[in-house]
């Protein structure tokens, strides 16, 4: 038996052999072209890479939240496409607020029209009932109706609503795709060293900040830049008089604390006395020949402006990178030799011009004194952002009262070359701060309103706010004090929160009338009534004893079930926050988001007085149930409430 088996082993050992030897001999047979091995090898390192940027681009999708109008628009467009490819067509798409669905579509009268022009006879209803057919199986959708004359019909499924509320928990309150990151210069604030910075200044802090909070969340490279008035003929007199005032500067540091007055008594004497104005004229020259005393001068002033302008930064959380005008003197002198050698420049009574099309008013390159002025700084800063920064964005956060200065620098730079046609230029313009008298914003004896004294009345209303509230507390029976560090949280949160959401939430390119009494209020559309509403809907968790680690564990295991109509109503606005993001990112009008924050918060209110979250006992008082996908919704609600504060720039607290 055991001399069976051996025998059987050894034959088939050298079965195995001899089937290796064949198999050596028919691979030397078959010679390998050595250029197929490399394709091969190259074929297979692409396959691998080809596979590893899908899974990052799908990775990177998941991370984002669906922006529902350009989910559903393009897959129209790619319906389109496929039915009528000779229509070119612009399709929109809309939320439809709950009537007819949640989101609609009206290109079926866009491409009737184009049908019609090409002679072919059909009409809207018939084209979208053709759509609706072919949309194909989209697993978001319950259903797409056509109504009326053609309109197309989006409704959501329940079931995936539920699971994107569930993902906004597990994964954050995240932005829309972003297709390109995009290097973009956000210029805003920009006050003017050596002089008051005005509510003008602080409408374009407060939206420049906010434009640039919103383009970093979606994904782009933001530089935040302060265009700082830091240069110019006014410095000549500033440190004429510092010479007279302060001998001693470039040793001892002046003790100048108001320096608006000091600017004043140099514009008088500049006035006045033509001597120091010649002498004024002739530190200009030194300072832009770099001579040192008087650039020390100049730089202490700057630095006593920036020291102020930065404590109104501190307090209202504002970054921002100071480049000054300064910063283009030299690239100001090598841009005007270029431009007059390629031909851009024109000659009129001894200035140098640019004229663009359809305007009037060239820009002013060079003064008739060889001087230089604001056109050629921007000139030269457009340069350095669009040409040596390669941007690919320039956003100017400035007062419309600008807007012809903005037209004329961005038609000439594109002229003359230093803009190319794919790179964008945006003049974010926004109206003047009025008085609630509609006249300019001015304090009771005519002067112009400090900030720093603008922002010091708001804390104290905020705060006398606040303690009067406290004071009720304390009268029935004291539940829910405020510690005092809590006070003066809330206070700061409500003060700066008011005075960047008034502003935000008007139409920008409005102008705006300032009013602490409106901002204020508790009830309207204001930070304070917002602001209250969110620690109210954090109140409704923890009153049920339920902590954020415990609904982010449930939210991990279990789906939210919505399912009243007041709960997916709620729900459905939550999800539109992508589309508004995406929305502003195209339009820079920061009162959308605003009024999306409003939205939800009415929805909140309808959904928490249609739906129990937490069910007591009447006469106990005891909790006896606890509706935990509500829970989760009010947890939903308050992150994407939670984000919306802070892309506008504005604190949150936890009790109010
Ligand atoms: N690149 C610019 N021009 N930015 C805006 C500068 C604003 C100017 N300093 C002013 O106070 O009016």
């Amino acid at each position: 038996m055991q001399a069976q088996m051996l025998a059987h082993t050894e034959g088939t050992e050298r079965e195995i052999i001899k089937l290796r030897r064949e198999i050596e001999d028919i691979e030397n047979s078959v010679k390998v072209d050595p250029d197929i091995a490399k394709l091969e090898t190259q074929n297979n390192k692409l396959k691998y890479q080809i596979a590893h940027l899908q899974q990052a681009i799908e990775k990177e999708k998941s991370k984002r939240m669906i922006a529902f109008p350009a989910f559903f628009g393009e897959k129209i467009q790619t319906v389109v496409s496929r039915l009528y490819p000779d229509v070119n067509a612009k399709i929109e798409v809309g939320p439809n607020k709950g009537k007819n669905g949640d989101y609609q579509c009206s290109c079926s009268f866009l491409i009737n029209k184009e049908l019609s022009k090409m002679g072919q006879k059909t009409n809207p209803k018939e084209i979208a009932n053709n759509l609706s057919q072919h949309f194909g199986d989209v697993s978001c959708l319950e259903k797409i109706e056509v109504t009326g004359p053609g309109f197309l019909n989006f409704y959501l499924k329940p079931n995936f609503v539920s699971s994107q509320i569930q993902d906004v928990l597990v994964n954050g309150v995240r932005a829309p795709p972003c297709n390109k990151r995009l290097k973009v210069f956000v210029d805003f604030s920009s006050p003017n060293i050596a002089k008051e910075m005005h509510v003008g200044h602080l409408r374009s802090t407060i939206i420049g900040d906010t434009v640039s909070r919103l383009l970093e969340f979606v994904g782009h490279d933001v530089h935040r830049v302060n265009h700082l008035g830091d240069w110019g003929t006014q410095f000549g007199m500033l440190i004429a008089h510092l010479q007279d005032q302060f001998p001693n500067y470039t040793t001892e540091s002046p003790p100048i604390e108001n320096l608006q007055a000091f600017y004043k008594e140099s514009k008088t004497r500049f006035d006045q006395d033509p001597d120091f104005k010649a002498r004024a004229y002739k530190c200009v020259v030194s300072l832009q020949g770099g001579d040192e005393d008087i650039i020390k001068g100049w730089k202490l002033i700057c630095g006593i402006s920036l020291a102020e302008f930065n404590k109104i930064y501190e307090r209202l959380d504002i970054r921002l990178d100071p480049v000054g005008e300064s910063f283009y003197q030299k690239k100001m002198e090598e841009l005007v030799p270029e431009l007059e050698k390629a031909g851009h420049l024109q000659f009129s009574e001894g200035c140098k011009l640019i004229f663009v099309e359809g305007q009037d008013v060239p820009m002013m390159v060079v003064k008739s004194d060889g001087g230089f002025t604001y056109d050629t700084s921007d000139l030269a800063a457009i340069k350095y952002r669009m040409v040596t920064s390669e941007a690919d964005w320039g956003v100017y956060v400035v007062d419309s009262g600008q807007g012809l200065h903005f037209d004329l620098l961005f038609a000439a730079a594109r002229k003359i070359g230093l803009v190319k046609p794919e790179q964008k230029l945006d003049h974010v313009g926004f109206g003047v701060v009025l008085g609630e008298d509609r006249k300019k914003f001015k304090t009771r004896s005519g002067d112009t309103v400090k900030l720093k004294d603008l922002l010091d009345e708001g804390l104290q209303r905020a705060e006398k706010k606040i303690r009067d509230k406290e004071e009720i507390k304390k009268e029935k029976g004291g539940a829910g004090l405020l510690t005092e560090e809590e006070i003066i949280a809330c206070r700061d949160a409500v003060t700066y929160g008011c005075i960047k959401f008034a502003d935000l939430t008007c139409t920008r390119t409005n102008d705006y009338v300032f009013s602490f009494d409106k901002m204020l209020d508790d009830k309207g559309k204001t930070a304070v009534y917002l602001l209250y509403a969110l620690t109210r809907i954090r109140s409704i968790a923890r009153n049920a004893g339920k902590s954020n680690i415990e609904l982010l564990d449930h939210a991990k295991q279990n789906p939210v079930n919505l399912e009243h109509e007041a709960e997916l109503k709620l729900a459905k606005t939550l999800l539109r926050f992508a589309e508004v993001i995406e929305e502003i990112t195209g339009t820079l009008q920061p009162h959308t988001l605003c009024n999306y924050l409003y939205d939800i918060s009415t929805d909140f209110t309808y959904f928490y007085d249609k739906c129990y979250c937490i069910q007591k006992d009447r006469e106990t008082g005891e909790i006896v149930k606890i509706h935990m996908d509500r829970l989760l919704l009010c947890e939903a609600t308050a992150q994407v409430m939670e984000k919306c504060f802070n892309l506008l720039g504005i604190k949150t607290v936890s009790r109010m």
